[in-house]
Order: C-alpha cells, then sequence, then structure tokens
C-alpha cells in the first residue's frame, strides 16, 4: 500500500505539535512546517497525498491571501495532493474562497481533534462520515458545479455565517436555503421565512420585528415577529432585492445589535438567529443603483453561493426527470413510464428560463397525459407551446394567461404558493400578474 504522508503548515509551533500526536497513528508521515516558503521542496521531498495549510500567517503583509495563494501554488505544482485548509472563525469567507479555487475541505479554529481528524481521513479517501443526517428532498445532481457547491455548504452549513443565495428564478434557493438549515446546527430550531415581495409595506415592520397591542389599528393583541419566531433557528429572507429602501436600515440595526424592538414598543429583544437570504436580482447592481443598501449588501452576504441554472447543468436533468416521474407517479397512482431517448435528448438541449421549476411541471404534465409505458418527445413538448395552447382554448394569450391563473387559484383554494409552483413561475411574478388582471 502507498505510504499515507500528511504535511501540515502552520506558523504556530503548537499546532504543528498538536496535529502530528493527533495524525500519526493514522498515517505513515506527519511532515510539518512553520513556513510556507518550504512548500515547494516538501512536495517534491516528501510527495504528500494531504496538505494542511493554514490560512492566517501572522508574518509578512497579512492581506489574508498569502493561504490562497500558496493553495494555488500547491494546486499547480502537486495537482493531485489534496490541500485541506485551516481557519479561524472569521475567516470562513477566505476559506470557502479557497474551496472555489480547488481546496477539498476547511476546519474552523479552535478545532476539535474528532473533526479534525474525520476531515483529514477524509481528504486521505477513507469515506465513511458525512453524518447520518435524516434523508433530505434536495437533488443535489452529479455536474461538476453541483459537486463543488454541495462541499461548500456542507461545510459552511454547521457555522453561524450569513449566506446569500443568488439564483434564477426556479433553481431551487429557496430549497437549498432549507437544506442548509437541516444540515446546521440549529436544525432542532424553526427555519422561519419571510417572503420580501409578498408582504404589504404597511405590515413589514410588525411582521419582521412583531408589534405589542394598540401599535396600530389592526394590532388587538402583542404579536412576536418572524425575528424572535425564528429564535434559535434559521431566519430566511426571501426575495431580499424587494425589500424598500427606507426599511434596509432598520433591518441592518436589527442584524448588527442582535436586537430587535416590536412596532409600539420601546424595549429590545435579543435575538438568536442565523439569517439567509435569496434572490434572483443583481444585488451589486442595485447597490450601484443606490437602491440597495451597501452596508445591508456585505452584512447578509459573508457567504454568497451561487446556483446554476438548469441549463448550465443539464446532465442532471435525467436524475430530475426521474425524480419528479416517481413524485407524481405517487402523487397521481400511476406507473412510473420510461422516457425516450431522443425526449430525453431534447429535455437536455432546452433552455429552462424556469429551470428545475419548469422542468418538474413539464413532467408532472406529460405524465397526468400519458397513457402507455413510455413518454416520447411530444408528450413533454404539448403543454409547453403557448401555440397549442391557443389552438386548444382560443382567445389571445392574455385571455389564456388569465384563465389559466383564475382556475389554479380555484383549484387550489387561493393557496398563492401553489398555484405559483403549478404554474411554473415564481409567486413575485403571480402577484404581479393578480394585480394585472385585478384578480
Ligand atoms: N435540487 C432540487 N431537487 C429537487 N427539487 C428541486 C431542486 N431544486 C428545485 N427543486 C424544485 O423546483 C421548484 C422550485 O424550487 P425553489 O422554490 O426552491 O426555487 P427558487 O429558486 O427559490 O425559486 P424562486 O426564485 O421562484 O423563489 C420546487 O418545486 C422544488 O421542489
Amino acid at each position: 500500500m502507498e505510504m499515507k504522508t500528511l504535511l501540515v503548515v502552520d506558523d504556530n509551533q503548537d499546532i504543528l505539535e498538536a496535529v502530528r500526536l493527533l495524525m500519526r497513528k493514522s498515517v505513515d508521515e506527519v511532515v510539518t512546517s512553520s513556513t510556507p516558503d518550504s512548500i515547494p521542496m516538501l512536495l517534491r521531498k516528501h510527495k504528500p497525498q494531504v496538505v494542511l495549510l493554514d490560512m492566517n500567517f501572522r508574518a509578512v503583509v497579512n492581506t489574508g491571501n498569502e493561504g490562497l495563494f500558496w493553495l494555488q501554488e500547491i494546486r499547480r505544482l502537486s495537482p493531485q495532493t489534496s490541500v485541506v485548509l485551516f481557519t479561524a472563525y472569521a475567516d470562513v469567507k477566505l476559506a470557502v474562497e479557497g474551496m472555489k479555487l480547488g481546496a477539498v475541505d476547511f476546519v474552523v479554529k479552535p478545532f476539535e481533534n474528532s473533526v479534525l481528524m474525520e476531515v483529514l481521513k477524509r481528504a486521505f479517501g477513507d469515506k465513511g462520515m458525512p453524518g447520518s443526517k435524516a434523508a433530505s428532498h434536495m437533488l443535489w445532481g452529479s455536474s461538476e458545479s453541483m459537486v463543488s457547491l454541495r462541499k461548500i455548504v456542507d461545510r459552511v452549513a454547521a457555522t453561524d455565517a450569513n449566506i446569500l443565495i443568488t439564483g434564477e428564478n426556479g433553481t431551487g434557493k429557496d430549497l437549498l436555503a432549507r437544506e442548509i438549515h437541516r444540515l446546521s446546527l440549529r436544525c432542532r430550531g424553526p427555519i422561519e421565512t419571510v417572503d420580501m415581495g409578498a408582504v404589504v409595506e404597511s405590515l413589514f415592520e410588525s411582521e419582521l420585528y412583531g408589534h405589542v397591542k394598540g401599535a396600530f389599528t389592526d394590532a388587538r393583541a402583542d404579536r412576536a415577529g418572524k425575528f424572535e419566531t425564528a429564535h434559535g433557528g434559521t431566519l430566511f429572507l426571501d426575495e431580499i432585492g424587494n425589500i424598500p429602501y427606507h426599511l434596509q436600515a432598520k433591518l441592518l440595526t436589527a442584524l448588527q445589535q442582535r436586537m430587535v424592538v416590536r412596532v409600539g414598543s420601546n424595549t429590545p429583544r435579543p435575538i438568536d438567529i442565523r439569517l439567509i437570504c435569496a434572490t434572483n436580482r443583481d444585488l451589486p447592481q442595485m447597490v450601484a443603483e443606490g437602491k440597495f443598501r451597501q452596508d445591508l449588501y456585505y452584512r447578509i452576504n459573508t457567504i454568497h453561493i451561487e446556483l446554476p441554472s438548469l441549463r448550465d447543468r443539464s446532465d442532471d436533468i435525467p436524475e430530475f426527470v426521474d425524480l419528479f416521474l416517481h413524485k407524481y407517479a405517487k402523487v397521481y397512482g400511476k406507473d412510473v413510464p420510461m422516457v425516450s431517448d431522443d425526449a430525453m435528448r431534447r429535455l437536455k438541449s432546452r433552455q429552462w428560463p424556469g429551470n428545475i421549476r419548469q422542468l418538474e411541471h413539464v413532467v408532472e404534465k406529460a405524465l397526468i397525459m400519458c397513457d402507455g409505458d413510455m413518454l416520447r418527445a411530444e408528450d413533454f413538448e404539448l403543454f409547453d407551446e403557448p401555440a397549442s395552447a391557443l389552438a386548444a382554448a382560443g382567445g389571445t394569450l392574455e385571455d389564456i394567461e388569465r384563465r389559466t391563473i383564475v382556475a389554479s387559484i380555484h383549484q387550489h383554494n387561493g393557496n398563492l404558493a401553489e398555484v405559483a409552483r403549478q404554474l411554473g413561475i415564481t409567486r413575485q411574478t403571480l402577484y404581479n400578474k393578480i394585480k394585472k388582471y385585478g384578480l
């Protein structure tokens, strides 16, 4: 068997010694170095499979990038070597940056022996661990972008870092927020969602911060806001790009001071939440246009996760089709049909502006209409084309859209989240359309 060699680079001698003691039974050789300059030489001489690299060297110019520099050097000089980053708690963002540059994992200092050992063992290729967590509803897929994103999520979920999830409509931002909560240390606590696009502006503050009786006409009793009800858990602010400008300062203050004051009261109450925000809007652009406060943007964006569009992960489409066929076969009590190669090819080459949500609907509709054991390309196309809908129903496109929305609202007893889901549009788009048609 190949000899297992670990290289540890850290400018703190105590840490070098501690890691050596911890790992000496698990690997054949632990090489340590207190200066990164020796890395190229040590890589040549010892050929370590794994390097544990400190990100926070005290010496020289502390731009915080020396670790990233050496990470890239190791990747360049010895691409088959796995790099695990060692980072201070405050620098989780840096570590995530490092994972995007090819590090396999990171460990936050001060570290727990068992955690460090597990992570290093995994880096050596030993399987085991990833915790025995409850089943997830999220399909990650095997496309490259999602595999690296998953590693990042696995690592940051356990921290309390604020996370901003961006991505087009229907890419799974909401689902990912729930997944992060599920993987976090707060998983036994609540996850509270506020859809910033749906809250009426006048009720916004009450919704987030709560109110006391008599604070305004309809305030008949004291009520806690979502910041309070999310105590010990996660607060998920969806469509954060829709928060009106004049309310952004107050949100920032609550986040900075970790306190909220109910509307109509003077008493600050402490809050203990992990914040996740999501948006499909371009926040840096909004900041540039003066529509979103820069300080708030920095505050919510400690870790930024960008979900790829479905067309950028089209290799995952067969897995999604399979998932949704099974899901809806159960719902509608049908057998799971096969999908012809041609159909799958066409599904993979589509643009999918509505991303996974749209694919889910196309699959659901195809399954409902399916009366054989094989779905062909035309079974998927049928309901996707406005022209065929027009021919079938008659009237202008707007008439059809209006009727479709009304029918769906009836079908779901006014549950707009369900309606949006069924129609494959965002809630925001649905609200806009409801307004437009005066429904
Ligand atoms: N990875 C996934 N695995 C399984 N289902 C998924 C996945 N991603 C998205 N979906 C499904 O696609 C639909 C849309 O997902 P979700 O609401 O999370 O997207 P979103 O990005 O938050 O959308 P929006 O921008 O419209 O709020 C949901 O029905 C969800 O179950």
